[in-house]
């Protein structure tokens, strides 16, 4: 019996590389596709192999993994955000942020296009930015002289996905890891591919020392798959804060002696991440249990 890492699965055949950076292909067994359990990429599974004829017998517990794209044992989720064009929107990083939290993904927030920022803009983005490094994110921008090797360090011997809004500079930078990928970028270009991609699968590319997802992931569009009592948990500064809050399961809402408004009014939480918080709850309350399929 082997051990390796799945990084790349085709039409029921799964790329596995070894610790020695073999690769051999296998299939998973039927007992796999009866059950619920799907191999993904990344998963480490446990596989029996003989001239690139093979069986995957276990998967390994994961760590964790994503929808979109499909994809196990991630360490790092690059957000990329625009800092322009389009304009910074401090609620999609946050609906981001909150996704990768609940799906217990380390984010590393990357500022694209500061190149586009006047002076002005240029102090609010740092701003922004100084609040997010605050509560213990990364926070990586396009124009620091060493942007792409600190990108790089932090993506060394890790497992990383990127993702972000339509037009915020993933394949750029993709592209710029790993010119090898040849990814397609603006959006004419892209307009008249589009719908070929939808069925691609994901697979795991080795740049120098990283291992990265070569398909974006989600967007901002995702619901918040969990019940809105646990969002505060994917609020690192609302952790910290709400032992404080007067009532235990408080939802910073209306309650009194609210520990977060509090923070909020004296300005040691934002008011851009209290509303980010309040639309969410709002959103979640209003999303549709997923076991309803009528009305
Ligand atoms: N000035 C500037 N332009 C950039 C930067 N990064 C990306 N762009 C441009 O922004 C446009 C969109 O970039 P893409 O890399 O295609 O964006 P994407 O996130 O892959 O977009 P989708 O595939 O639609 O999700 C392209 O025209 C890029 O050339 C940057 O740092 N500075
Ligand atoms: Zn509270």
């Amino acid at each position: 019996m082997k051990t390796g890492r799945i990084i790349r699965s085709l039409s029921g055949y799964y790329d596995i590389q070894l610790p020695s950076g073999d690769i051999q292909r296998t299939r998973a067994r039927g007992e796999f596709r009866k059950s619920k359990q799907k191999p993904l990429v990344g998963d480490f599974v446990d596989f029996e192999s003989e001239n690139d004829e093979g069986f995957i017998w276990a998967i390994h517990e994961r760590e964790n993994f994503l929808v979109r794209p499909p994809i196990a044992n991630i360490d790092i989720a690059v957000i990329v955000t625009a800092a322009k064009e389009p304009d910074f929107a401090p609620n999609l990083l946050d609906r981001q942020l909150v996704a990768l939290e609940a799906a217990n993904v380390r984010p590393l927030i990357y500022f694209s296009k500061m190149d586009l920022l006047e002076k002005s803009e240029h102090e609010k983005i740092n701003h922004v930015a100084n609040y997010y490094q605050s509560i213990g994110y990364d926070v990586i921008f396009s124009d620091s002289k060493s942007a792409f090797e600190a990108l790089k360090m932090m993506l060394k011997d890790h497992v990383s996905v990127f993702m972000g809004q339509t037009g915020a500079g993933k394949s750029t930078l993709l592209n710029h890891l790993s010119p090898q990928l040849g990814l397609e970028t603006g959006e004419v270009s892209k307009a008249l591919s589009r719908g070929k991609h939808t069925t691609r699968q994901v697979t795991l590319i080795e740049v120098d020392e990283a291992l990265i997802a070569d398909t974006p992931g989600f967007s901002s569009y995702e619901v918040f798959d969990f019940p809105v009592e646990e969002l505060d948990d994917y609020f690192p500064e609302f952790v910290e804060k709400r032992q404080d809050c007067r009532f235990r399961g408080c939802l910073h809402l209306n309650e009194p002696g609210c520990a977060i408004k509090e923070a909020v009014a004296v300005g040691t939480i934002t008011q851009s991440r209290y509303n980010s918080y309040k639309a969410f709850y709002e959103l979640i309350k209003a999303q549709k249990p997923k076991y309803k399929t009528d009305n």
